[in-house]
């Protein structure tokens, strides 16, 4: 299908609020368009049905799905041309650090008494927008950041959420998967190595050895590979990869799924106590921020499942992202607030038009 054919009918789903979620995985030129001709709000437990999945940081065991048929998918390619790289500036606000620092002040105290070792603590930033053209949103998104998964989802009941998630949470084919230990970041200087703390490299080894032992119940073969510095747009991370066989090539998505979600990456460790703490002292819900989302091939036991992370909500001309910092012993208040604010960036490059 050509481009303008796929994007019209994008913008005409956004126009006559009708499902559609838009995507395009990591370092391919290939999106995907799945939609829906009704409102109705398809759930899926058992991940067999083909489509894209979409689940909530909290409460996941039922996702949502927008079912792919031969009849509601549209697929084009699209080039990495030039794009107009704007800077905005980060309009800090004192009342919102105050609260971010209360926050990470609360996490520190629990960590000192051992309650917990690593919690990550999140907010969200609203933007006010003056005006949204969803097909200019698709193709910066597109082009902005290569080697993301980049989507667009919008249901009536959830509003339109959007992303570049750096992190795979699941990837898997017939009874091979792999997933990665993603923590750590950096703001990106030009022509500069980064180096890693002991503070950043112990919060990133707590996420290996969580998937490590979560995975060990139902994997028979287990690989991990040496720390390594990726890059997400203007931030680097440490990232380890995991690689093995399923015991049995029968074990459902879900049950692999729910045995590593929510990951310490986006949680804590222990995950029950971190996750109380997390619906406890965080002031707002994150919804889907820190869930999981991801298509489901038509082919069984085939599916790429990502962790929604440096995303956006847009609903009422005001765009929310969500940003959040694993915090450890060691952690400062204020470099957290800090990292958060840097994290803003990709979203807040993505959606500068429309502000
Ligand atoms: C929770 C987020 O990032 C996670 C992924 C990479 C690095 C992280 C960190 O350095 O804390 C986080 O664990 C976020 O971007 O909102």
């Amino acid at each position: 299908m050509d481009k303008p054919t796929v994007l019209n009918k994008l913008n005409e789903q956004w126009e006559k609020k009708l499902p559609f979620v838009l995507f395009s995985m990591p370092n391919t030129t290939k999106c995907s368009l799945y939609f829906q001709d009704n409102t109705s709000l398809h759930t899926t437990e058992n991940f067999l049905e083909p489509g894209f999945v979409f689940s909530p940081f909290h409460n996941a065991k039922e996702s949502l799905i927008i079912p792919s048929t031969v009849e509601s998918t549209l697929e084009f390619d699209f080039a990495i041309s030039d794009i107009e790289h704007t800077q905005t500036p980060i309009i800090s606000c004192a009342e919102e650090k105050k609260e971010h620092v209360q926050l990470v002040n609360t996490i520190l105290k629990k960590i000192k008494n051992q309650t917990v070792e690593k919690v990550v603590a999140s907010r969200k930033k609203d933007i006010p927008l003056t005006k949204l053209v969803i097909t200019e949103l698709a193709m910066r998104l597109l082009q902005l950041y290569p080697k993301a998964f980049r989507y667009i989802w919008y249901h009536p009941d959830t509003g339109l959420w959007c992303g570049a998630s750096p992190e795979i949470l699941i990837k898997r084919e017939g009874n091979m998967f792999s997933t990665m230990a993603l923590a750590g970041t950096k703001k990106n200087i030009n022509g500069q190595v980064v180096k890693w703390s002991y503070k950043e490299m112990h919060e990133q080894q707590l996420v290996t050895e969580a998937l490590v032992t979560n995975l060990q119940k139902i994997v028979s073969v287990l690989k991990t590979s040496k720390p390594v510095t990726v890059e997400a747009g203007s931030l680097s991370h440490l990232k380890t990869e995991i690689q093995g066989v399923i015991k049995s090539g029968k074990t459902a998505l879900p049950k692999i799924i729910f045995a590593i979600h929510p990951t310490p990456a986006v949680c804590g460790t222990p995950t029950k106590e971190a996750k109380n703490i997390i619906l406890e002292f965080e002031k707002y819900d994150r919804e889907f921020y820190t869930g999981f989302l991801g298509p489901i091939s038509p082919i069984e036991g085939t599916a790429t499942i990502f962790v929604n992370l440096r995303c956006a909500k847009i609903e009422n001309e005001t765009a929310s992202i969500y940003v959040g910092g694993g915090i450890v012993y060691g952690s400062i208040a204020e470099d957290e607030w800090t990292e958060t604010e840097n994290k803003l960036a990709t979203m807040l490059k993505v959606l500068s038009p429309f502000m």
